[in-house]
């Protein structure tokens, strides 16, 4: 077999696969399944109760006119036959009454199936590890939702309303196809699968390239690059356009096809009938009939052009959703997984061995042991492993071997949530919401903590007073909407000592008991630096906090009770300033070089 043979037979395969993994998905939705939920299992039964009936008036009227007709030509029956023409009105208005009942019902369960598949899709985004989100884009991962939510609309409409009821005719034409046409028909159908896949790729490029540039709008200004940017832009819309129109040309031909086989069949169904009735085999009636129900079933017929073409698109605009739904969450709750209790927020490290990428260890068996209440600053070469300990900590990621444990529980044995809840961490970036000042402040308090109304006022206050002691008040109050200040894109009207201010404002107000600060300081000058670290000093000391600081401002240590220094080849360091000085060289060599500085 040449190459190309082997490689259209691959393709062949992978696309029903993934019309198989597809069709499993939306199965519950066709069928009532033990998956199907019951509020969707009552409304497919309704459905098919409504299908049953218009199917039986469906065929019931051609039958009427057959009878009518007949009687007709004999002068003993004429008479009767003004009641089956009636008959065939009766069953043509019941018809188009359950159809209506029908579509009701099918508009009705893909509402409730859009739903359930977009909070599923959104709980399995939230919950899947950091590293997909690290390895993926937000944005893209956003774009595939959205368009999935538009293709799991289409191809539901598509299953329940036409290719369910209408298969065996399906079936019918494509063997009628097949003999007329063999497989040069198909093969269109496959180019145009190909084209359409490549004109969404493109699609997703030109949307992803336009929210890059206008999300990192002052990197393009920096480095003045708008022509740069529309010049891409451009480059990308020109391919789309024209993958788009070879999109539409393949469909013409294939719509006019399809359309010109359907009225040859109908042509030569006419013709055989009236011999029929020449050689006296079939009634004028029965001529009737077959044609009645040729025009009622090619009408659904013509319409497959267009389901194939939503169909195709669809499938493709669910292939990222599908790839995101199988993806398993590499941090997962044991099934028996326990709360945890909070007693003093100690921390124990035993022995963990962790690498991101292969030959590139980080920690060979590390130990740590912090008490609760404890403040320790983590210092290190840049690339060390400093962040990486802290997403191990909140069990961001997990130790390829040994045991972190948190007032003796071990975390792989706990609810995420619960032992999770306990720590507040002001990340080197800081992340808030486009939203009010309060909002960003008291993020999410009200469900994560069952707070009613009154609490919320209490925690309001307590807000105030926590600004008022992170001396963040008196700016905040001369903001014209003061506390429901909009914070604007990436809280960009603040400054960086603000930010990192804020953001220990909203740990404290969630009652966070062990404290992650990487690089507080790193955005701000020697002045503003020693401001915050003693307005940290005076608020954090009295809450009995344990704190954990990584920082390259090894001046920040006389904040330490003790200094765990990472240094190279897993090696590290742990005790007070004094005893680190006094009997590693390591730590003193570093330290010596930053007074140097
Ligand atoms: N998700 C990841 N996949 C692969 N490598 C990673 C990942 N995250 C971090 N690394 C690598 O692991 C090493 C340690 O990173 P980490 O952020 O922990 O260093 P750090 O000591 O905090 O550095 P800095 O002081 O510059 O912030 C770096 O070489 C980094 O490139």
């Amino acid at each position: 077999m040449n190459n190309k043979l082997i490689q259209t037979l691959k393709n062949k395969l992978q696309i029903q696969d993934s019309q198989v993994k597809l069709l499993q998905f939306y199965k519950k939705y066709c069928l009532p399944t033990s998956e199907t939920s019951n509020s969707i299992k009552s409304l497919q039964f309704k459905a098919y109760f409504n299908l049953i009936m218009n199917k039986s008036f469906f065929f019931g009227g051609p039958f009427c006119i057959k009878y009518g007709i007949n009687m007709v030509s004999n002068p003993a029956t004429i008479m009767y036959s003004p009641f089956f023409f009636v008959g065939y009105g009766v069953c043509y208005s019941a018809y188009v009454y359950f159809e209506g009942l029908r579509n009701r019902n099918l508009s009705e369960i893909n509402i409730l199936a859009l739903r359930e598949i977009s909070l599923q899709t959104y709980e399995h985004l939230l919950y899947l590890d950091a590293e997909f989100h690290l390895n993926t884009s937000s944005r893209s991962n956003i774009y595939s939702l959205y368009k999935a939510q538009k293709g799991i609309e289409s191809n539901l409409r598509s299953l329940n309303q036409y290719f369910l009821p209408l298969l065996a005719d399906i079936s019918l034409t494509t063997a009628i196809l097949c003999f007329n046409f063999g497989w040069p028909f198909f093969t269109s159908f496959l180019y145009r699968r190909k084209i359409i896949s490549q004109r969404k790729k493109q699609e997703k490029l030109a949307d992803f390239t336009i929210s890059q540039a206008l999300d990192n709008l002052f990197t393009v200004k920096y480095f003045s690059a708008e022509k740069y940017e529309l010049k891409r832009y451009n480059n990308l819309l020109e391919k789309l356009q024209k993958l788009s129109i070879d999109t539409f040309k393949t469909l013409a031909t294939l719509n006019a096809i399809q359309r010109l086989i359907l009225s040859m069949g109908l042509t030569v169904n006419l013709v055989l009938g009236v011999s029929g009735v020449q050689a006296g085999v079939i009634t004028p009636g029965d001529l009737i009939l077959i044609q009645s129900l040729m025009l009622q079933l090619i009408q659904p017929l013509f319409q497959l052009g267009m389901m194939h073409r939503e169909w195709v698109e669809s499938a493709i605009d669910m292939k990222d959703l599908l790839q995101i739904m199988t993806r398993v969450p590499k941090i997962q709750e044991l099934p028996n997984a326990k709360d945890f209790i909070y007693k003093t927020g100690s921390i124990h490290i035993q022995d963990i061995s962790f690498e991101h990428i292969q030959n590139k260890q980080l920690f060979k068996n590390f130990n740590l042991q912090i008490k609760g209440g404890e403040w320790i600053v983590i210092v290190g070469e840049s690339g060390i492993g400093k962040s990486t300990l802290f997403n191990l900590i909140f069990r961001l990621l997990d130790p390829s071997e040994g045991n972190i444990s948190i007032d003796d529980q071990n975390i792989k044995t706990l609810k995420l949530e619960s032992f999770r809840k306990y720590f507040g961490i002001v990340a080197q970036q800081s992340y808030f919401f486009n939203d009010s000042i309060k909002n960003n402040l008291l993020y999410g308090l009200d469900l994560i903590y069952d707070l009613t109304p009154e609490m919320i006022k209490q925690k309001e206050e307590e807000m105030k007073s926590l600004c008022k002691q992170l001396k963040l008040s008196k700016l905040i109050e001369s903001l014209p909407n003061q506390y429901d200040t909009q914070m604007g894109d990436q809280a960009n009207k603040f400054s960086g000592g603000e930010k990192q201010r804020l953001q220990i404002v909203r740990c404290l107000l969630r009652g966070a008991k062990i404290l992650l600060l990487d690089e507080p300081t790193s955005a701000l000058d020697q002045n503003n630096e020693q401001f915050f670290i003693e307005t940290l000093e005076q608020v954090l000391k009295i809450q009995d906090l344990t704190v954990l600081i990584i920082t390259h401002r090894l001046h920040l240590t006389k904040v330490a009770d003790k200094i765990l220094y990472l240094g190279q080849n897993c090696q590290y360091e742990y005790g007070t300033h004094d005893q680190l000085i006094k009997n590693h060289q390591s730590y003193n060599k570093y330290w010596e070089k930053y007074q140097k500085q």
